[in-house]
């Protein structure tokens, strides 16, 4: 991102979400995004993810200006590159939980059959292989995240994008989901941006990004290494 301004409201009640933002996100990087309650994390990445448009300035992903791309355009952009994990889980009530990770490839016209059967393999990677024929309604908060996490993966998009993936999950699921993400979602052309508040998970970042007002105050390399994170497990 370059310069990147999101404004809401007009007049006394405008906020400044994103305030000239110079953004970036490496290939092969986990990077974490951290900071108070309001401070814009979630605004970002949904411009980073093309689902808001910013006021001004330029975003960039894989070599495509998505802030210059048609709706249509953009739409088409986000299912072929990126997977969000958002707050809400927007699982399909009808839908098993097989049915709901398959989504993503029915829309890419895969057969049936083979989206189910590559969706069971996916929420096995997240611990639901026993969960795969029940209903959004029969599973706990924690385990509806991770058919959304399932779900946001099994297209392999080189661009991950997640808002407190680990929110609704006890530690050890959550450091679990994490590890996932860096052994099956990270490769050298591939990134995940996650934001969170949750420091179990922060071992588990390249680099840590923090916000404040609307910016960002400073992005670090981790201190932690991968031994620590072996350790950690
Ligand atoms: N649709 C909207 N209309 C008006 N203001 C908005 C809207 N969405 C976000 N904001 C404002 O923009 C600012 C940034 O919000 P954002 O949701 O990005 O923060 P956040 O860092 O993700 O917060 P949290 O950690 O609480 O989820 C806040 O002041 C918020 O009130």
């Amino acid at each position: 991102m370059r310069g990147v301004t999101r404004l809401f409201g007009v007049g006394t009640t405008e906020v400044h979400a994103l305030d000239n933002v110079d953004f970036n996100v490496h290939t092969g990087e986990l990077l974490l995004l951290v900071g108070p309650s309001g401070c814009g994390k979630t605004t970002l990445l949904s411009v980073l993810a093309g689902i808001l448009d910013a006021t001004s300035g330029d975003v960039d992903v894989f070599g495509t200006r998505i802030d210059q791309l048609s709706q249509q355009e953009k739409t088409q952009f986000r299912r072929d590159n990126i997977g969000f994990i958002f707050q809400q889980y927007n699982l399909l009530p009808t839908l098993t939980a097989a049915e709901n990770v398959a989504i993503p490839l029915l829309i890419h016209k895969v057969d049936f059959e083979e989206a189910v059967a590559k969706a069971r393999v996916y929420l096995e990677k997240v611990g639901l292989a026993e969960r795969a024929d029940f209903l959004p309604s029969q599973l706990s908060g924690g385990q509806q995240q991770r058919v959304a996490i399932a779900r946001a993966l099994i297209t392999e998009p080189r661009l991950i994008v997640c808002d407190e993936p680990t929110a609704a999950l006890d530690g050890e699921t959550g450091k679990m989901i994490l590890e996932m993400f860096r052994s099956t979602a990270l490769t050298s052309d591939r990134a995940i941006v996650v934001v969170t508040h949750d420091s179990r998970i922060f071992p588990y970042g390249d680099r840590i990004a923090e916000m404040l007002d609307g910016r960002i105050l400073s992005i670090h390399q981790n201190e932690f290494t991968p031994a620590h994170r072996a350790f950690l497990l």
